[in-house]
């Protein structure tokens, strides 16, 4: 793709995917700048999009276009702590950007303009800025001055400009985080724009970076440049001798490594679990159906288009039986984020706020997906509507929250959802519908010797054994009906034991402390005569119930 230039200098400045914003501002503009202005109106247009989004390169480019000068100043330089001083500066910038007109006034972040101190409108300043707006018009008869501002914004509405300000602009353009179409247009442009060739599949990488904006991109096509030059060991260049730079695919995999990892460190962001299958013992049949379910909308993105339900997957069963251990384990193996949520952690005592965090929850993993959204204890999350009794009806509210944003995962192929509980039956039926959490899958305690084992081997992975253990033996010790919970306390009881017997041999006599504690059949048997059972037999039958019922 190298010295594919673009074909019209005018278009290399707006980059691809963010021309619908660019022909809006220009369709704004235009009436002003051929005088069919009979309404006397005044052209104040506000840009607001998030941090990043390209807002700036849009106005750029429509000044390029409409052959207009392009005067820059941020909001923050006209805050100086009084109306006065905004008052002044206003002023002098109006009056220089007179003096270069036909002009577009950019005025970025004007969400920090007439705020005082503490954050709240400062009403001198706002009606300063509008008296200084009006002269700006009045007296500017010659050439035409356009005033274009920008503000910031996460969710792309102007909500953080003060009303009275946001009066006066007659349109304004929200821009949003581009989609995927766009990112893979956006990507390819600010290639071209680096002047580097691309032997990647553009398209595969925009589907990864989902939530990513203008500058992100931007940031990804340099990482890539980099980490080419690295590959290549490209050690010095110069404009004659520049080398033939071909982006791989290798290389935007490596970006998106760093990409996601300053991202998730920049806002604390889910993180891809260190759970390998090698941790969880048995489960092989749940580990396949949920990998399925998992793999196939992320190997075949297209099957969302023809209308395929994207179901989320329900775990249930008695407590300490892997659900979390496994969900990690696939997210771990599919190389997804994972953001782990527990029901209760999202209500809140104040109205709104619950249905808020439900929905902060989804922005959170749209933003670091690819994504396992694992939502445990999801019972008291999702009851049973209108059977709860709280007299706010603030259950029902969350369920409907939770309803409507995994209704919206149909549309995205790199956001899973996965819920844990031990009661089912509590949840509302709702949630159990096609395209929700249909897939209910029943995780059970290890009923036979088999299982036991093969979770013995995985919990003791990592232990230094000594000769005479043989983990068969130390199974047959065990009751029948264990967890996986229980199994853990008896390896991490039988490790605290030989660590005891280690320092006792120490303080009596003993050569000196070992690398590594060695952990005998002994401690085992120990271990396994101080185990009580987690589920009783009355437990066990009560989730067998439910098994069958569901
Ligand atoms: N199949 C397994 N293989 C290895 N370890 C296991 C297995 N099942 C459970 N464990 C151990 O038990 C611990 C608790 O398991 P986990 O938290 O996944 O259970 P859970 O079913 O999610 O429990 P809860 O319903 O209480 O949330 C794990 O950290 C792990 O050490």
């Amino acid at each position: 793709m190298k010295g594919n230039n673009l074909t019209s200098p005018l278009l290399s400045t707006c980059p691809f995917g963010l021309d619908e914003y660019r022909d809006e501002l220009l369709a704004c503009i235009q009436p002003f700048v051929l005088r069919l202005n009979s309404f006397q109106l005044k052209p104040l247009f506000l840009l607001s999009g998030p941090r990043g989004v390209g807002k700036g390169d849009v106005i750029r480019n429509v000044a390029e276009r409409l052959g207009l000068n392009l005067f820059i100043v941020n909001s923050s330089e006209l805050q100086g702590g009084s109306a006065g001083y905004t008052e002044g500066k206003l002023k002098h910038v109006f009056t220089k950007a007179r003096k270069v007109a036909p002009c577009i006034i950019l005025l970025g972040n004007i969400e920090v303009l007439c705020r005082d101190k503490d954050g709240t409108e400062d009403t001198r300043a706002v009606s300063s800025f509008v008296s200084e707006v009006e002269k700006l018009f009045q007296e500017t008869k010659t050439f035409p001055v356009i005033l274009v501002a920008t503000c910031n914004s996460k969710n792309g509405c102007a909500s953080a400009v003060f009303p009275t300000l946001a009066r006066l602009f007659l349109h304004v353009i929200h821009m949003q985080s581009p989609d995927e179409l766009q990112r893979t247009a956006m990507l390819q442009w600010i290639s071209q724009k680096c002047g580097v060739s691309v032997n990647a599949d553009l398209s595969h990488v925009a589907a990864q970076t989902s939530g990513f904006i203008y500058a992100d991109l931007a940031a990804l096509v340099s990482h890539a440049v980099r980490n080419n030059f690295k590959r290549m060991k490209v050690t010095s260049c110069d404009e004659q001798n520049s080398p033939d730079v071909a982006l791989s695919n290798a290389d935007f995999e490596e970006a998106l490594d760093i990409m996601h990892a300053a991202y998730s460190e920049a806002i604390d962001a889910p993180k891809i679990p260190k759970v390998s299958w090698n941790d969880v013992g048995g489960l092989s049949d749940l580990k396949e159906e949920i990998m399925q379910t998992i793999m196939l909308p992320l190997q075949h993105p297209g099957l969302l288009a023809t209308g395929l339900k994207r179901s989320g997957i329900l775990l249930f069963g008695p407590p300490g039986t892997g659900k979390t251990l496994l969900a990690k384990a696939v997210a771990t193996e599919c190389s997804l984020n994972f953001l782990s949520v527990k029901g209760p952690e999202l209500l809140n005592m104040y109205v709104g706020q619950s249905e808020e965090n439900v929905r902060e929850v989804f922005s959170r993993a749209r933003a670091a997906s690819p994504c396992i959204i694992f939502f445990d204890e999801l019972d008291s999350l999702a009851p049973n509507r209108g059977k709860t009794g709280d007299s706010g009806g603030v259950m029902d509210r969350v369920v409907s929250q939770l309803l409507a944003e995994m209704d919206g995962l149909q549309e995205t192929s790199h956001l899973f959802v996965i819920g844990a509980t031990n009661r089912p039956d509590l949840i509302d039926p709702a949630l159990l519908r096609p395209g929700r959490f249909d897939k209910l899958l029943y995780v059970g305690i290890s009923e036979d010797k088999e299982s036991q084992l093969s979770i013995m081997v995985a919990l003791t992975r990592r232990f230094q054994l000594r000769s005479d253990v043989n983990l068969k033996d130390v199974v047959s010790l065990l009751p029948d009906k264990v967890t996986g919970a229980d199994l853990y306390s008896v390896c991490s009881h039988a490790w605290a034991i030989a660590l005891r017997t280690e320092i006792h041999n120490l303080m009596h006599g003993g050569s000196s402390m070992p690398s590594a504690v060695e952990v005998g059949v002994e401690d085992f048997r120990e271990a396994i005569i101080n185990l009580t059972p987690s589920i009783s037999e009355e437990d066990l039958a009560y989730f067998q119930k439910i098994r069958d019922k569901l």
